[in-house]
């Protein structure tokens, strides 16, 4: 199919009409931009005579046909791969198991045990990371796994840990815990029931054999279970019959699993983590055979299995945080607006869906060459040298009935800090464009607004230890058998609730009237400012209809993104709005 480029015929008319981009029209506006024009900033690129002369009309003809950096070819454009939401299945390390040995020397032929015990299976780390801007590399391998740990050894050598592993994300990653497997965990619950029934309160510590031995007690016996002992290599099943086996010992977690975050897992890593956290902790080795020496078997014959490692099913969902969100209509110029602001190479095409993904740039406000610096200090009282954009699908009439892309995109947007609304000046009426825009953006709030509540309703009655339940059976499974595979993990993608953050309609906000260097749009842009001016003093309620919207003197901001004209006001402003 061509891709059709702008029809340029015309368009020289409108750019020698708008040396400073409506001056004459919006005092107000201009003054302001005046207040928040850099020192020594460049002039505008393309500042016209108010004559128009054959030469002029071919130069500015030839500026539209030239290709350039915010005038690119369709196929001038960095496609970076992108996944912003993914299901991964997370398995802490296996320990490895104890080792049943015995000292061989000359001389000492039946020498005593010395079995080594069998290395703890590696951590499975979480870490948002500032240089992430994706979760495509996770969503292709969903499963991450960390190392076993190595079998214990004779001469009492201990088994090795097992690898950890790190999962990097994007800072503003959400993650969810949807399935847990955990059969230490289930088994310690088992034991304490197991115990509650018998009308003990308190676990009591156990006793060793020795301890028993010297009281009097009877001796407890334990049975062989093939998926908690190990034997000595080569022994018959006539000899296993004749091993008495000492009772299990009781179940053991890893004292960092203390530091896991409680089930059911909810975290929101809004922030550069300088540490890694952690997620699953390794299991226990099992324990080699000298751990079962009593007087009565001076040579024990078994020793333990290591520990099945946990596995978790997340749901990670990425909601970029930029400082600043466009939000526009299809076409409305808001990728050329991104890359006039920022280095970013955002698809540009004169059809509507360029942009089918979010695009991030980052706005550099000093880039130690010279460029006046916005002097705004963050939050945090540091000095801002930058600030990011988040640019994403245009939404159309109806969208939050699915139409077009639909609102999905607008979470990348719920959580910025300033709002942009984008509107094509010379795309019909402007103030009609921007009511459009606020009536979806309040259909996606109010969307959200019910989500959050069924989900607070669905936490309130949710049990806090989440266990895993086969399919086709309403209790947790008691048999370790039948625990099933990670692989076998419901893995269905449903969008994650809300997180509570400020309402969209409460975000400060302005309007970028994009293309202004197009002819006959002056009429238009008078119109945006005039009923901006009407709604700031309360004439005209606040295009979202929502009683504690924003409306702290919004603005219009006239710009041309083709030309770079008008657009250098924006970085104050946004950095203005930021402190509000
Ligand atoms: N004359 C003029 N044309 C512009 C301006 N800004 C963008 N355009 C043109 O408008 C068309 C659409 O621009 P895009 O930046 O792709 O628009 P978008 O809002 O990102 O579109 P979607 O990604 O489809 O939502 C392109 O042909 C741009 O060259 C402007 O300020 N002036
Ligand atoms: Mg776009």
């Amino acid at each position: 199919m061509p891709l059709a480029r702008p029809s340029i015929r015309h368009f020289c008319l409108g750019s020698t009409l708008t040396p400073f981009l409506y001056p004459s029209l919006s005092e107000a506006c201009a003054l302001s931009i005046a207040r928040r024009c850099f020192v020594g900033r460049r002039a505008p690129l393309a500042r016209c005579s108010s004559s128009t002369t054959e030469s002029a009309v071919s130069q500015s003809e030839s500026y539209y046909e030239q290709p350039s950096h915010l005038n690119p070819t369709p196929d001038n454009y960095a496609l970076t791969p992108f996944a912003d939401r993914c299901i991964l299945t997370v398995e802490a390390g296996s320990g490895g198991h104890g080792c049943v040995s015995f000292l061989r020397e000359k001389y000492i032929e039946e020498g005593p045990a010395n079995g080594g015990d069998g290395g703890s299976g590696g951590n499975v780390y979480i870490q948002a990371v500032r240089g992430e801007t994706s979760l495509h590399k996770l969503a292709r391998r969903r499963l991450m796994k960390a190392g076993r740990g190595r079998n214990g050894q004779g001469k009492v050598k201990g088994g090795e840990r097992g690898a950890d592993v790190l999962i990097t994300v994007p800072v503003g990653t959400i993650v969810r815990e949807i399935q847990r497997h955990d059969p230490i965990a289930d088994e310690i619950e088992e034991q304490e029931l197991l115990e509650r029934s018998r009308g003990r309160t308190r676990r009591r510590k156990p006793k060793s054999e020795e301890k028993r031995a010297e009281l009097g007690d009877e001796v407890e016996q334990g049975a062989y279970r093939k998926d908690k002992w190990l034997v000595f290599p080569g022994m018959v099943p006539s000899e296993l019959n004749r091993l008495a086996f000492p009772p299990l010992p009781p179940p053991r977690k890893s004292h960092l699993a203390a530091l896991q975050p409680q089930a059911p897992m909810w975290l929101d890593l809004d922030k550069h983590m300088e540490t890694p956290m952690l997620l699953a902790a390794g299991a226990m080795g099992g324990l080699g055979n000298p751990h079962f020496v009593t007087p009565n078997q001076y040579r024990p014959m078994m020793a333990t299995r290591g520990d099945t490692g946990m596995k978790l099913s997340l749901q990670l969902e990425l909601k970029i945080l930029a400082d600043l969100g466009l939000v526009g209509l299809p076409n409305a110029g808001k990728s050329t607006l991104l890359r006039a602001l920022s280095n970013s190479r955002a698809r540009v095409g004169n059809w509507a869906f360029t942009t089918l993904q979010p695009n991030v740039g980052t706005v550099v406000l000093d880039d130690h060459k010279g460029r006046p610096k916005v002097v705004k200090r963050g939050r945090d009282g540091l000095l801002r040298d930058n600030f990011t954009i988040a640019d994403v699908p245009g939404l159309i009439e109806d969208a939050h009935l699915d139409k077009g892309l639909g609102l999905g995109f607008l979470r990348h947007v719920e959580r910025a800090a300033v709002l942009a609304f984008v509107i094509d000046l010379s795309a019909g009426d402007a103030v009609q464009a921007l009511k459009l825009l606020w009536r979806e953006v309040s259909e996606y709030e109010s969307m959200r607004g019910k989500e959050l509540n069924a989900e607070t309703e669905r936490r309130m009655t949710e049990r806090r230890t989440v266990t895993y339940t086969p399919p086709g059976s309403s209790s947790p499974p008691s048999d370790p058998s039948d625990m099933i595979d990670s692989s076998e993990f419901d893995t269905t993608l449903e969008p994650l609730e809300f997180i509570p953050t400020t309402p969209i309609s409460a975000k400060p906000w302005f309007v970028i009237a994009t293309k202004a260097d197009l002819p006959d749009t002056q009429d238009n842009y008078q119109q945006l400012h005039k009923y901006l001016a009407g709604m700031n003093e309360d004439a005209e309620p606040h295009p979202s209809g929502r009683k504690n919207a924003w409306k702290n003197g919004v603005q219009a901001v006239p710009v041309s993104a083709i030309k770079a004209e008008g657009v250098e006001v924006i970085p104050q402003l946004v950095m203005d709005l930021l402190e509000e």
